[in-house]
């Protein structure tokens, strides 16, 4: 008797547990004290000897759009990589809130936590619609079967719908994805990240190749995503860096080499000469 009473309360857990896979939430030990979101500290990691990231602190704010830029080389990449738990650091300590160790995590266990990364090229299924795509993103690293087997709630639906309009895509529902524009088909992007509600996203050169319409754009979505969601943008375009950004962080041989505001750092004469001709 006792065996299936167990069992009954397995398969309801496990009922649960197929629950949250159609529908992320974040992290529940994601604790943030004093408005910070990320804290990475005192990191560094070497590359057959070469010091890719040297001693790099960063923090992100809760809500924060912040862009990086830097160089060739400058680490930002690789900053990202370690973020996202694609590398791990030969030292220092990488937090998400107060108490989630990213070091200690998998790629797919830091994006179920809340981080989400958008790679530059664009990883959308072409053959699928936009809302398709947006409902398979919902799985996200959890896996599409549990998706495809499942029927859309309201609710979900309703987060379609409020993230198609967010990417400004709400007209093109049924298009197929191969057939957006390159701009587009960043947005959808985007948006199959929002789908999996992260509370910090990762944004890797969102311009490179848009038209000055789809620049504006791009801006006006990244501007509207802060405040709901912590966002790094790493972008080489300093026009577009102009438009968005509130603060400013550069990169140069792995650590930070100076931060603020797009003025300040402008007149910044060791970012002047790490730009010569910028
Ligand atoms: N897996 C690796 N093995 C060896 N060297 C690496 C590796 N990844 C990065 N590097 C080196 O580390 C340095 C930092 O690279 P990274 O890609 O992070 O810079 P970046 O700022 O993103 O540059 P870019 O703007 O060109 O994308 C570079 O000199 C690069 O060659």
């Amino acid at each position: 008797m006792s065996i299936s009473v167990t069992t009954y309360l397995d398969s309801i857990r496990e009922r649960d547990r197929v629950f949250d896979l159609v529908a992320p939430q974040a992290d529940k030990r994601l604790e943030i004290k004093n408005g910070c979101m990320l804290y990475v500290e005192d990191v560094s990691v070497s590359f057959d000897g070469f010091k890719a990231i040297n001693n790099l602190n960063l923090y992100i704010d809760e809500g924060e759009l912040r862009c990086i830029i830097g160089p060739n080389g400058a680490g930002k990449t690789t900053m990202m990589d370690i973020i996202t738990g694609k590398t791990k650091p030969d030292t220092g300590t990488a937090y998400f809130g107060q108490k989630i160790n990213l070091l200690e995590m998998s790629e797919p266990e830091i994006a179920q936590a809340g981080i989400g990364r958008k790679f530059q090229k664009p990883t959308v299924f072409e053959e699928q619609s936009v809302f398709d795509n947006l409902e398979l993103a919902m799985a996200g690293p959890r896996g599409v079967l549990p998706t495809l087997f499942s029927k859309l709630k309201g609710e979900q639906k309703d987060h379609i719908e409020q993230v198609m309009v967010q990417i400004g895509l709400q007209e093109h529902s049924m298009a197929r994805s191969g057939a957006l524009s390159h701009g587009q088909k960043q947005w959808l992007e985007i948006g199959m990240l929002l789908m999996q509600n992260p509370r910090l996203l990762l944004v890797d050169e969102p311009v490179a190749g848009m038209t000055h319409q789809e620049m504006d754009r791009t801006a006006e979505l990244l501007t509207s995503l802060a405040g709901k969601h912590s966002v790094i943008v790493v972008e080489h375009d300093m026009d577009f860096v102009r438009s968005i950004a509130k603060k400013v962080t550069v990169l140069h041989q792995g650590s930070v080499l100076a931060e603020g505001s797009m003025d300040q750092i402008q007149s910044d004469a060791r970012v002047k000469e790490v730009y010569l001709g910028e």
